[in-house]
Formats: structure tokens, C-alpha cells, sequence
């Protein structure tokens, strides 16, 4: 029976939002096995969700080092799988994700298809291109076609499977893999993570300033219960954290509601919210396009609507 390798993301044994996403794309593919890599035990642990979420099978590649070496675990895990047993390999889009992918094709002598919206029985997929105004369809090759998935684009749609759990022996680290030598969590603040988040207030250039972040921008994801975004002119002159830049060339997003205040809506913005479920536009220009994707636009001055907003939504909480 035709199956599917699909790479489990898990944040040090805590299975991440995006890993049903995964193993939703890619049933059309086959049956499901949700390669576990980490430190041992992160397998066992994990199987119970998997199986909830339609792993067949639960492939337990754990390693005691897992936590000293990056990306190459999971390449080393995969390749092997894949030499002895071809399928069809997908994971997330992420950073990781994507060179991950990358060095499986060159491994599996193996196409890539990056940043995919769907995954078809027949092993091709779906993209959004140009910021979402050409969808495209691409076929891949090799014996183990190599999928990364746009996080966000599938709505996870659990089906209970198996969950049988199967050890693999991982090869232990080479001279040439990277160790980390210490680590150090980013602190996580209040707010909710940007990626996966259900609400996403995103300023732009209009907010003005640090300050507008601190006092307009904030006050209204806090009452929400929202992450922040920003556009790339936002980061780039250092208004607010690099890593909260929504767009092309940084995170993607797909929350139930997107608010935009100061935001033009170039191409490069909109291909990383696109998909979100209720976009509200709030610009004092009507012209922008970024009005052209919003289920609601209102047409004024940010820094006079926001605080008038968001009193007007603390004071029905
Ligand atoms: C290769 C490449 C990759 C890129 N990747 C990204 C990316 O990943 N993400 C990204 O965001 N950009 C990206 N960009 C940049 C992108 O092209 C735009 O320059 C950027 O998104 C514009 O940011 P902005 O909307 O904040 O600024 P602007 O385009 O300057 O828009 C500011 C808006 O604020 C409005 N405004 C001003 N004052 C007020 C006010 N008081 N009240 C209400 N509205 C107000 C204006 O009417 C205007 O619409 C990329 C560009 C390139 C070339």
C-alpha cells in the first residue's frame, strides 16, 4: 500500500499546531508515518496525538545528542528511511523545514517542491504564486518526492489511524555536523507566537514609530488577545523586531482575523496573510490595494480609529 513519510515538528517534545496540517496534506499521498525526531522518549510521548491526528505509524528516531546537533538528525532520519523504503517525504515550510528538504533531494537524488499549498494523489501540488494571484500546479520527481508545506494552507482535518510506534536506530554524529555548544530560549513574551496565531495586528509604515508600536499597535493586540506584525519597511527601520515581519520574506500567516493598520498591501506583504479567514484594512488612504483584499476597510487616520477601538473593545470585555 502506497504510503508517505511526514517530518513530526515538535518544540522539544511539544507537538506544534502545524504537524496536523502536515499529515492532512499529505493522506492523498498514502498512508501516514509521522517520523519522530528528538530525544528519547519524545516518540512515545507523542504517539497518542499522532494517532489522533492519523499517523499509521509512529517512526521513533531518537538520538541522546538530539538536542547538540541541528537539521542533520532529521536529514540523516529521513534519508535512511527513504533509501530503504521510498515514499513521498513532507514536512513544514519552515526555515528548518526547507533546508531540510533541500538536502534530502540532493541525498535521494530527488525533486523539491517548497512552500506548497496542497499535495495531490497523482504527487504533484499546488502553489500560490506571485503573492497569490497565479495558482500553479508542478510535478516532481525522483522515487521519494520531497514536499514542504506552506503553514496555514491546509486546515487540519483530523482522522484517528494506528499509531503504531517503530524505532529506528539514528547514525550518531559525524565529524562534519555542527554541534551546539549552548542554548539559549528566545524569552517568549505575553502575546501569542506569530506564526499560528488566531489574531494578527500588523502595523505599517502609517504607525509612524517605535512609540506608535507601544501605544497604538499593541494596545489593541493586547485587547484582542492578538500577535503583532509588521511590514519589512516597519523592520527595517527598526520600529519593531525583525522576526514579526509578515510577508514573502517573512512569516507567513493565516489567523481568523488579520488587522492591517498603516499598510499598503504590496505584493510582498500580502503573500504571507493572504489566506487569513476576516482581513480589516485600516489606512487613511482609500486608493491603496490593500483595500482591494479586505472584507472590512476603513478609510481615516490609524492613530485617531485604534485607541477609539480598542477602549470601545476593552470596555465590552
Ligand atoms: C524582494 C522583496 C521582498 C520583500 N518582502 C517583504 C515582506 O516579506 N514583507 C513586507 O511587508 N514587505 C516586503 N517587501 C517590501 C514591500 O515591497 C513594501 O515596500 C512594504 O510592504 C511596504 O510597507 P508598508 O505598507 O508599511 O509601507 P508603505 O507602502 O509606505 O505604506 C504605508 C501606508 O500607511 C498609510 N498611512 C500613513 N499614515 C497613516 C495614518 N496616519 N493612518 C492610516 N494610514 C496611514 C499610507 O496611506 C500607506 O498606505 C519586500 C520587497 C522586496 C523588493
Amino acid at each position: 500500500m502506497a504510503h508517505v513519510y511526514v517530518l513530526v515538528e515538535h518544540d522539544r517534545g511539544r507537538l506544534k499546531d502545524v504537524t496536523a496540517e502536515l499529515i492532512t496534506a499529505a493522506r492523498p499521498l498514502g498512508v501516514v508515518s509521522a517520523v519522530v525526531v528528538g530525544e528519547p522518549g519524545t516518540a512515545t510521548g507523542l504517539a497518542p496525538a499522532l494517532a489522533a491526528l492519523g499517523a499509521e505509524q509512529v517512526i521513533d528516531a531518537s538520538a541522546a545528542d538530539y538536542s547538540r546537533r541541528i537539521v542533520t538528525p532529521e536529514v540523516d532520519a529521513l534519508h535512511a528511511l527513504g533509501a530503504a523504503n521510498p515514499a513521498p517525504i513532507v514536512l513544514a515550510a519552515t526555515q528548518a523545514g526547507n533546508e531540510i528538504a533541500g538536502r534530502l533531494g540532493a541525498r535521494l537524488a530527488s525533486g523539491v517542491l517548497a512552500n506548497v499549498s496542497a499535495i495531490n494523489a497523482d504527487r504533484t501540488a499546488a502553489h500560490e504564486v506571485f503573492g497569490g494571484t497565479v495558482d500553479t500546479t508542478a510535478a516532481v520527481g525522483g522515487t521519494c518526492p520531497i514536499y514542504t508545506v506552506r503553514p496555514g494552507a491546509v486546515a487540519a482535518a483530523p482522522q484517528p489511524g494506528a499509531g503504531a510506534l517503530a524505532p529506528m536506530q539514528l547514525p550518531p554524529a559525524s565529524a562534519k555536523d555542527v554541534t551546539v555548544t549552548s542554548f539559549t530560549p528566545a524569552e517568549a513574551g505575553a502575546r501569542p507566537a506569530l506564526a499560528g496565531a488566531k489574531v494578527v495586528v500588523a502595523g505599517g509604515r502609517g504607525v509612524g514609530s517605535v512609540e506608535g508600536f507601544s501605544e497604538v499597535v499593541e494596545p489593541l493586540a493586547d485587547a484582542l488577545g492578538a500577535a503583532v506584525g509588521a511590514t519589512r519597511d516597519v523592520t527595517d527601520e527598526g520600529w519593531y523586531p525583525a522576526e514579526t515581519q509578515v510577508g514573502q520574506t517573512g512569516v507567513t500567516v493565516a489567523p481568523d482575523l488579520y488587522i492591517g493598520l498603516g499598510i499598503s498591501g504590496a505584493i510582498q506583504h500580502v503573500a504571507g496573510m493572504q489566506t487569513s479567514g476576516t482581513i480589516v484594512v485600516i489606512n487613511h488612504d482609500q486608493d491603496e490595494p490593500f483595500f482591494r483584499i479586505a472584507d472590512l476597510g476603513v478609510v481615516g487616520d490609524l492613530h485617531e480609529i485604534v485607541p477609539a477601538l480598542t477602549a470601545e473593545i476593552a470596555g465590552r470585555r
